[in-house]
């Protein structure tokens, strides 16, 4: 395909190099003086943050238990496994010598400490080396920002992460999610190219190649039209970038329109890998695996054993989300957009059908006693998507397979006849090139306007709703997952308005220079594939955007997303039952602000602000299990009558019927 013209990155230099030069040359004045005061004080403080971070990256185990023990049994576990197929990782310690080079090299002893093994041969880069330009993100626990680097005069986006007070879980996230990226090395996954640390040790930018769109901004740029091998070129992209992590034990698990970057010449690179996790394969029979949460993938784009509380999966969840985006990009728009984890189980039923009894029983899912549906649902990928070319389709029938082991894998995907026949997936650079910026903007304008409303920002905004919507208790495994995450995401409130400073001129106390926020505008047409809408825009691509991830994201384990209904542009790929409508489990979340967003969303135009709907967990923090059953069954039962008498005085479609049906045969 010619798609993975790697653009060179400059990495931080060689720490062999760069601790002899300190030696030679700046050991006495430099920040890196261990024997200067001011480092050995910080020696004594790390010391103390050491044991408390307790040294290690985090897994889902040490999510839900949070423990250094488990760190422990974990490396135990991982350093002993061999022969994998997937070449697990090994969780390499770094000698204590190692770690004196690296902070003589200038890194905080703490990250030496928990994550020395992904600084190892770099040099801390200063802030004062890039000229930082305007806010180009706003993720849940970062701001990005475009910079200039003044030693290569290369764009380069710097990604902030902060950590409250060296809350040790937020360290652990940012350690696990730098680990990660120093793994992989692929031209269609996004590459760390260094890292800055802060002087006060609150937070830490990681340096990116700076990339212009994301494939999700882009499908929502009015005239912007994809061609069916332009979508071949980006998933064929996705598939390789998904191989490469998958080959080096890196589940992404977060994968959606948003978190695919595209630069100029529609190179894509997988971004975003502060939910990924490693994966030790189906081989490691012999030790127990240890258990991944599975409040993880944004919902729309989330596989039903997750949903049903999986926490043994593989890479198959990231199958599953390729085959939603794959079904998106013909389609349109988004194919299961769910409002809560109950609607996004039972849309995929609906449409992949329901597992086999088969699976029930060996799947053992936790959630598997009240989702299991009494009657199977019978599949109709095939009738859904119709309209789409039929090696298309035949990829979307084995990556949307609702049982795990049916789809495949990223190499299967890449050999299918989808890539195999004509027309080919086009060379990125023969595509269009597509103004920079625009959805950026649009981004920055959304998040402007929620500014001005007094919402602040996504987490606040979560915040709000977690007072106004109805968190619905169900069973779960990851509760003390869940308390730890609300715990990180008190800290992560405090974050916001930490990010919030950083706009402040008064930052430039970190040592940037600032450039003034600049925009631009323009736009390229192309050709959309099969989709009819006559302006050629699919406003609910733009939806893609608004669908946040889960974990560690939203404050108060709250997704937030676009409403559904706003998808539904006449589209020649259009599903064959595109009634999105509320039904009764939404409502019972979720309260619509006014009649007039009601009625906006359903419209699928307008400010998305105004759009803006969210959907709560089935699952609350903390509790006794039974407990949490039977409140859920009391939230359901109420539901339902709820839903009865509405349905005496209001229209309801099938689906509402259906989804009623679906909660009601199973015992809620
Ligand atoms: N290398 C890059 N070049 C350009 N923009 C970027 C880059 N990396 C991130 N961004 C922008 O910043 C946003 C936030 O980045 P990222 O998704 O990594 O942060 P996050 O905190 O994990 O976000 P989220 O809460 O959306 O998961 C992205 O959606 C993207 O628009």
């Amino acid at each position: 395909m010619g798609c993975n013209c790697s653009k060179g990155t400059r990495s931080n230099a060689n720490i062999d190099k760069a601790s002899k030069k300190k030696k030679k040359k700046s050991l006495p004045s430099s920040k890196a003086n261990i024997g200067g005061s001011e480092e050995r004080a910080s020696f004594i403080n790390i010391n103390s943050k050491e044991a408390a971070l307790g040294l290690l990256i985090p897994s889902d185990d040490a999510e839900t238990k949070s423990s250094r023990s488990v760190f422990q049994r974990q490396l135990t576990t991982e350093t002993t496994k061999v022969g994998a197929l997937l070449q697990p990782p090994k969780m390499t310690r770094i000698s204590n010598g190692e770690r004196g080079a690296q902070v003589v090299a200038g890194w905080p002893s703490w990250l030496a400490s928990v994550a020395g093994e992904a600084i190892n041969g770099w040099i801390p880069r200063k802030a004062d080396s890039f000229e930082r330009m305007e806010k180009i993100g706003q993720g849940t626990y970062s701001s990005v920002y475009k910079a200039r680097d003044l030693e290569t005069n290369q764009i380069v986006a710097l990604k902030k992460v902060r950590f409250a007070n060296m809350d040790p879980e937020s360290v652990r996230f940012m350690a696990r999610e730098i680990i990660i990226l120093r793994r992989l090395d692929h031209p269609n996954v996004m590459k760390l190219q260094g890292l800055i640390t802060s002087k006060a040790s609150g937070s830490m930018y990681l340096v990116f190649e700076y990339m212009e769109h994301d494939l999700s901004g882009l499908a929502s740029t009015p005239g912007v039209n994809f061609s069916e091998a332009q979508i071949k070129c980006y998933m064929k992209q996705l598939l390789r970038g998904l191989e490469h992590c998958h080959t080096r034990g890196v589940l992404h698990r977060d994968i959606k329109g948003s978190n695919l970057l595209l630069d100029r010449d529609n190179n894509l690179k997988i971004a975003d890998f502060g939910l990924a996790n490693f994966y030790y394969g189906d081989h490691h029979h012999q030790k127990k695996k240890e258990p991944l949460t599975s409040r993880v993938v944004t919902l729309w784009y989330r596989p039903p054993e997750l949903l049903l509380g999986s926490t043994d999966y593989g890479v198959t969840v990231d199958l599953w989300s390729s085959g939603c985006i794959l079904a998106e990009l013909f389609s349109g728009k988004p194919i299961m957009p769910g409002r809560t984890e109950v609607e996004q189980l039972h849309k995929i039923f609906k449409l992949c059908g329901s597992p086999s009894e088969e699976y029930w029983k060996r799947s053992k899912l936790s959630h598997a006693t009240v989702f299991k549906p009494q009657k199977p649902y019978e599949r109709c990928v095939a009738e859904t998507f119709k309209s789409l070319p039929s090696s298309a389709l035949a990829l979307v029938e084995v990556l949307l397979a609702v049982e795990p082991e049916g789809r495949g894998t990223t190499t299967l995907a890449l050999q299918s006849e989808f890539f195999a026949t004509k027309p080919f997936a086009s060379d990125p650079s023969s595509l269009p090139k597509y103004q920079p910026k625009k959805e950026t903007d649009v981004k920055l304008r959304e998040e402007e306007a929620r500014r001005k409303k007094g919402t602040g920002s996504k987490q606040n905004e979560s915040k709000q709703v977690s007072r106004k919507s109805k968190a619905v208790p169900a069973p779960d495994a990851n509760a003390e997952l869940l308390t730890s995450i609300q715990k990180k995401r008190q800290g992560q409130n405090n974050q916001t308005s930490m990010s919030e400073k950083f706009n402040n001129p008064n930052e430039d106390a970190a040592g940037f220079l600032i450039e003034p926020l600049k925009s631009g505008t323009g736009q390229n047409g192309y050709t959309r594939y099969g989709v009819s809408s006559g302006s050629g825009r699919s406003p609910a691509r733009k939806e893609l955007r608004g669908q946040r991830s889960f974990v560690q994201r939203g404050a108060a384990q709250l997704a937030k997303f676009s409403n559904s209904v706003a998808a539904r542009d006449a589209s020649h790929f259009a599903i064959a039952n595109p009634s999105w409508l509320e039904d009764w489990s939404q409502r019972l979340l979720v309260k619509p602000k006014d009649s007039t967003e009601h009625k906006e969303s359903k419209l699928g135009h307008g400010d998305k602000t105004e759009r803006m709907n969210y959907s709560g967990p089935l699952v609350s923090a903390g509790g006794n299990l039974d407990e949490m059953l039977k409140e859920h069954e009391r939230q359901i039962q109420a539901a339902v009558r709820k839903a009865r008498v509405d349905k005496k005085t209001t229209n309801r479609d099938d689906d509402h019927g259906q989804t009623q049906a679906f909660l009601a045969a199973n015992g809620r």
